[in-house]
């Protein structure tokens, strides 16, 4: 349990969470995480005890992905009470927003497994998103804005306001991609997004055809485009209708490697995980998830 998720939110989920589970009479064993990536560090305790049936992250999509670098590997199922801003992960898997329905899920114990995406070694559940949306992604998770947005119950918009600020003086770059065997060379790319699923920034549908158990990524590319254009088209990335812009093409594959001129910021499931260059590999059905 991340009680900072939500700036505050995830500590009030919890405590219903918590007399729904003594109600029940559900053996359970909370842990708080204490700092960030402690989550990771408390998931590989608990894969090697035996009495683990489940693992339940509370919070948003950083404290899933800490759960997921503890988690792979093991046959411990993942259940998620979604308590961040963005919940992108739950959105992706239909894992329902509310918090007592989505422990009716956990509850229900119906077990899938999807496909995992690794990073430079790391791993990550959603998108990694490199340029623009590294950019936003670090200039959206340490604003106030976002405190403010949570607080009034609109944390899934603190992701948009970050994308209108860091767009006034973002410059696109040079970037060259290859994607299994095929290269490609991107004067003025804004961004590329490599999607193990469908939802990232509060509920933007960056891939809308990705499927976490294809075994593939879907990777978004958006180049050559003014500001103007891409303020434009912002709203149309709700509803997925963006790919029909002449300037965003969609591709698929299991193996990427991005190269830029100048190191790119990188973030996956929200959380800044390095600068370019990197390499993505898929993992396919590697994670337990209820
Ligand atoms: N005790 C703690 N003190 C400070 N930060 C923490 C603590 N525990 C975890 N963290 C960090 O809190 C950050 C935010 O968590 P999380 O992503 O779950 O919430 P969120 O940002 O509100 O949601 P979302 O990612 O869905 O927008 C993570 O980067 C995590 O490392």
């Amino acid at each position: 349990m991340n009680k900072v998720s939500g700036y505050g939110r995830a500590l009030k989920i919890w405590q219903h969470i918590e007399s729904i589970l003594q109600e029940k009479n559900i053996i359970y064993c909370v842990h708080n995480t204490q700092k960030a990536k402690h989550a990771t560090e408390i998931v590989k305790q608990l894969v090697s005890n035996k009495e683990t049936k489940v693992i339940v992250a509370v919070g948003g999509d950083g404290t899933v992905h800490e759960v997921i670098n503890g988690l792979v590997g093991s046959d411990i199922p993942l259940g998620i009470i979604p308590a961040g801003s963005g919940n992108d992960f739950c959105r992706g898997l239909g894992i329902p927003l509310r918090f007592d329905k989505a422990l009716d899920r956990i509850l229900k114990h119906e077990v899938n497994i999807i496909d995992i995406g690794c990073v430079n070694a790391k791993y990550f559940a959603t998108v990694v998103g490199i340029g623009f949306d590294g950019k936003v992604a670090e200039a959206t998770n340490s604003s106030k804005y976002k405190i403010f947005l949570n607080f009034v119950r609109l944390g899934s918009i603190s992701y948009l306001v970050g994308v209108l600020k860091v767009l006034v003086n973002y410059k696109p770059t040079y970037v060259e991609l290859d994607i299994d065997s095929m290269q490609l060379k991107i004067p003025k790319l804004w961004l590329v997004a490599v999607a193990n699923s469908t939802f990232y920034a509060g509920g933007m549908a960056i891939c809308p055809g990705a499927k976490n158990n294809d075994g593939l990524f879907d990777i978004c590319v958006v180049q050559d485009m003014s500001r103007w254009q891409l303020l434009r088209i912002l709203p149309t990335v709700f509803k997925g209708r963006h790919i029909q812009h002449p300037s965003i093409k969609i591709f698929r594959g299991k193996e990427i490697e991005i190269l830029s001129e100048t190191p790119l910021i990188v973030h996956g499931d929200g959380e800044i995980i390095g600068e370019t260059p990197v390499k993505l590999k898929i993992k396919p059905n590697l994670l337990y998830v209820v």
